[in-house]
């Protein structure tokens, strides 16, 4: 492998970015993917905004994510996200990453499906779960056995992120080799843009 990190080519920035259009980009996948890390370096590569539905959610409601889940529960966080999504995804050319239940619930899956281009980033239960436990930050995570938490929500949740227009594996290798698979992806793509 090599050692030395390249700036991503700008040519491919440029195809990427054409590619998309006027269409937000949106990711997806199970918590630890790397949706808001990845997201916030491939909208920067880009030169286009970027956006957390997570963050969002905790701005406007003044709240952290747990204490929402704690205050009223997950179907009422789920209504507030499908929401928050709707309003992100009016406009575009944006990245949105989206929380890792997002594109799970209906409502949201519809916004998320209209609202623009979707990328799965995919992994292995080992590398989501060597990302997630270092924090306790995640409420559905706070049971007997977390990684087993973890496992039953992969075997749930992958075929339905398997809808996602793209899909790259994410693994522990360089942020910015993840973004230059991202916008591979992207350049490459042949779903064409509706009006
Ligand atoms: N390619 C990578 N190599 C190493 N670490 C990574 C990589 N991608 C992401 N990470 C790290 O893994 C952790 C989880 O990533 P991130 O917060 O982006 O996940 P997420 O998909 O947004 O999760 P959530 O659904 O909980 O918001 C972060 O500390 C991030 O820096
Ligand atoms: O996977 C999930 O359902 C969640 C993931 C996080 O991003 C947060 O949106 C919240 O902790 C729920
Ligand atoms: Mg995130």
């Amino acid at each position: 492998m090599n050692d030395v990190t390249e700036p991503v080519s700008a040519s491919l920035a440029e195809r990427a970015k054409l590619s998309l259009g006027k269409r937000n980009l949106i990711f997806i996948g199970l918590m630890g993917a790397g949706k808001s890390a990845i997201g916030r370096l491939t909208a920067q590569t880009l030169g286009i905004p970027f956006v957390d539905s997570d963050h969002e959610i905790e701005r406007v409601s003044r709240m952290t994510i747990s204490e929402l889940f704690a205050a009223y529960g997950e179907e009422e966080f789920r209504a507030l996200e499908a929401r928050v999504l709707k309003r992100l995804l009016r406009s575009g050319p944006r990245v949105v990453s989206t929380g890792g239940g997002a594109y799970i619930n209906e409502r949201s899956r519809r916004h998320i499906k209209k609202g623009g281009l979707t990328i799965w980033l995919k992994a292995d239960l080992d590398v989501l779960w060597e990302r997630v436990n270092k924090r306790d930050t995640r409420p559905l995570l706070k049971t007997e056995n977390p990684k087993q938490t973890l496992e039953n929500l992969m075997r749930a949740r992958y075929p339905i992120y398997a809808e996602a227009d793209l899909i790259v594996l994410s693994r522990d290798v360089k942020k910015e080799r993840m973004v230059e698979e991202v916008l591979a992806a992207i350049a490459d793509c042949q779903k064409a843009e509706t009006p």
